[in-house]
């Protein structure tokens, strides 16, 4: 499979701090579910932010479609067809749903090519999340914690994007809702975007996800098929309390 994003020898670290990633190696193929899992603080929010070039300052390479984004302004990169879906919702509290959906086909710019039109865009999010359509004129603050977490995700596919990265979509949500979250995000796939999905939620990552990384201490210490991962006795052991 062509890679979609192919990353190598790639470190991070904060202005502030100690180094978070020490030579990672990841790929996403076009149009692969890809998971990273980890404990608390294994640097999985940094590897994501690295991506959007939001945050520690990098060495190595990132290359996205053929092209090395390390260079590359954070605010340019969301054009390149990445869009990143932070950890937390970040939804513009007192901005409506459609404003805030609005946002997000503003950060993909004019004159992207091949982009769909921003009204169907807007149909596309609203097929995959009807409750967004019913409550978009409601404000984004007044919105549940799930409905939240399906905004931001909605916001992020208004850029038409080739890759989506995910930090924690499921976090703090109710175990339904969780569900009702990872079938969205199998549908989207389908739909031919490829997602690298970073997840606290193991079990569910590994199910949803074709193939998934093992980050420790900001070091790919295992890789490999989601199946094969989930069967893993270090994963199991690590990760699952199995
Ligand atoms: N802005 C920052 N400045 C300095 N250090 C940071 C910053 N953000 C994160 N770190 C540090 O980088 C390390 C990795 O954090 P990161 O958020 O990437 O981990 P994580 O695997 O996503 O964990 P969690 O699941 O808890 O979010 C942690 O030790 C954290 O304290």
């Amino acid at each position: 499979m062509t890679a979609l994003l192919e990353i190598s020898g790639l470190s991070a670290r904060y202005a502030t701090g100690a180094p978070v990633l020490h030579d990672v190696a990841l790929s996403v193929a076009q149009g692969e579910f890809v998971t990273v899992i980890g404990a608390n603080t294994a640097g999985k929010s940094t590897l994501l932010r690295a991506i959007s070039g939001v945050g520690p300052r990098v060495e190595g390479s990132i290359v996205f479609e053929g092209t090395e984004l390390t260079g590359i302004a954070p605010h340019a990169r969301p054009r390149l067809g990445i869009a990143h879906v932070p950890e937390g919702r970040h939804v513009f509290p007192e901005m409506s749903v459609e404003e805030n959906l609005a946002i997000g086909a503003h950060a993909r710019g004019a004159h992207a090519s091949g982009k769909a039109a921003a009204p169907e865009r807007l149909e596309m999010v609203y097929g995959l999340f009807p409750r967004l359509k019913e409550r978009r004129r409601q404000f984004g603050g007044t919105l549940s914690g799930g409905e939240q977490q399906m905004l931001a995700l909605g916001r992020g596919l208004m850029l038409d994007p080739r890759l989506l990265i995910l930090d924690e979509p499921s976090l703090g949500l109710a175990p339904m809702v969780v569900e009702e979250m990872h079938d969205r995000l199998v549908d989207i796939h389908r739909n031919g975007v490829a997602i690298l999905l970073v997840e606290q939620n193991v079990s569910l990552a590994l199910s949803v996800a074709s193939r998934g990384y093992v980050l420790q201490s900001g070091q790919i210490v295992l890789s490999g098929e989601a199946g094969g991962l989930l069967q893993d006795d270090r994963v199991r052991e690590a990760y699952l309390g199995i």
